[in-house]
């Protein structure tokens, strides 16, 4: 396929996810069984395209005027992809599935050196309406920054295994797809995302991954765990742990020492962990499936670390999941809270007296962070606030990012930003328990 029928595929994927508000990869799955004629070069670029205009899609609509997907694949293609406008005509005039060319006035749009006068802040920042005033309760005036960062292609981080392997082996492995060690986390290695219609890099299909070198982790989850790790503690409960990514990282971290309780309300959500633990030749980690009944009665009051990685809205991971940013809605955000809320108090019950609990979510919003934790302080006095910062000094060897500490009830609490760390959003909060 030429470019311009790329341009014309997205944007029927475009107006398919528009018209029926499914996901984008469900859309995108489909368009590729029904067009079998596409390669595989192909389908990489419609969906790169596709998901660049969902990353940018309010910066783009106020730029051209409109939400029509012609026009905003179009510039995504000009503007994002650096074709310019004459490269974008070009690609249209050079095929004849291509989408029309633009009119004068959209040309006009596409050639305008900013966005129009009166754009509204949140459009500017490519982030939901509704959210503009948590965000910049979250960001202040970096909000441009924050939400541009956020909006950024991200790149794949992986999580070497020390259990069998190390960094200098991972990343001669991966050398063939650009792999570089990650800023922050002493096992993360970082491989480039690739441009325009490159395929993702696919880590899993690699050898040393089936070896169990390393999982695919972003790095800020990474810093989430090594932050639980440096607390220490031979009895872990790992309080929502689905499909055993936080898991994995501190029974490394542990040297398969001591012992982790990996446990989540939804069985499903396991998914694959016993392939995961194998792989990974963890051995310190025992599932405990919910059953009716209280299946961690045993561990009331007796762990020396509760990891609660929070359900949330995962606004941290916008960069990964767009469509994600423009379905949320405020209804999914307050059963978040409520969900955050039960189960902070579900694992409070769990920590013994000198011991801690790290709570985790995916998210840059007040409401599922620093309110979290302030509610959870009024509703536990035995519990005070943790140096969080200090434990990312420990974990990773250097002071957090600019902006990323916050602090909190006479501690500190964490904020990773794509803008800040270059990871994906996540907050961390310790408590100690007296
Ligand atoms: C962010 S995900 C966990 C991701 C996982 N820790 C990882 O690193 O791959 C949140 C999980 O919390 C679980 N969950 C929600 N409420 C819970 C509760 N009250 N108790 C235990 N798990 C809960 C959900 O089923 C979901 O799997």
């Amino acid at each position: 396929m030429k470019d311009g029928g790329r341009i014309a595929a997205a944007i029927e994927v475009l107006a398919d996810v528009d018209r029926t508000r499914r996901p984008v990869q469900d859309a995108l799955k489909d368009w590729g069984l029904t067009h079998r004629f596409a390669g595989s070069r192909d389908r990489s670029a419609i969906g790169n395209l596709v998901f660049d205009v969902l990353r940018r899609r309010a910066s783009l609509a106020a730029r051209m005027g409109s939400e029509d997907p012609r026009l905003l694949a179009s510039a995504a293609y000009a503007l994002l992809w650096g074709k310019g406008l004459d490269g974008l005509l070009a690609a249209l005039a050079d095929d004849r599935h291509a989408p029309a060319a633009p009119s004068e006035a959209e040309r006009a749009a596409l050639l305008a050196p900013d966005l129009p006068e009166g754009t509204p802040a949140w459009a500017r920042a490519d982030v939901p309406a509704w959210l503009e005033a948590s965000l910049t309760r979250a960001f202040g005036d970096r909000l441009p920054e924050e939400g541009a960062a956020l909006s950024e292609r991200a790149e794949i981080d992986l999580r070497v295994n020390p259990l069998k392997s190390d960094r200098a082996a991972v990343l001669e492995a991966l050398a063939p797809l650009g792999a570089v060690a990650c800023r922050w986390s002493p096992v993360g290695v970082r491989v480039p995302a690739g441009a325009t219609d490159d395929k993702p890099p696919h880590v899993a299909s690699e050898l040393s991954f089936k070896r169990g070198w390393y999982e695919v982790q972003d790095e800020g989850s990474q810093i989430a765990a090594l932050i639980a790790a440096a607390i220490g503690g031979g009895q872990v409960v790992d309080l929502c742990a689905g499909a055993g990514g936080k898991t994995l990282a501190l029974a490394a971290a542990m040297g398969n020492r001591g012992q982790i309780y990996a446990y989540d309300s939804d069985k499903r959500r396991f998914g694959d962990i016993l392939e995961r633990i194998a792989r990974a030749g963890a051995r310190n980690i025992q599932i405990r499936e919910p059953r009716r009944g209280d299946v961690l009665a045993d561990l009331v009051g007796k762990a020396d670390l509760v990891l609660i990685d929070a359900p949330c809205t995962g606004s941290g991971t916008w960069r990964r999941r767009p469509d994600a940013k423009w379905r949320l809605a405020p209804g999914a955000l307050e059963t978040r809270l409520k969900e955050q809320d039960a189960v902070l108090s579900d694992g409070a019950r769990l920590v013994r007296p000198g011991g801690h609990l790290v709570y985790v979510t995916c998210s840059v919003l007040p409401e599922e962070n620093e309110d979290r934790a302030g509610a959870f302080l009024a509703a536990e006095p035995s519990f005070r606030m943790a140096d969080t910062a200090a434990l990312f000094t420990a974990a990773t060897g250097a002071a957090p990012p600019p902006h990323a500490t916050v602090p909190l009830a006479g501690g500190t609490a964490l904020r990773l930003s794509p803008a800040t760390a270059g990871t994906d959003g996540f907050f961390v909060a310790v408590f100690a328990r007296g």
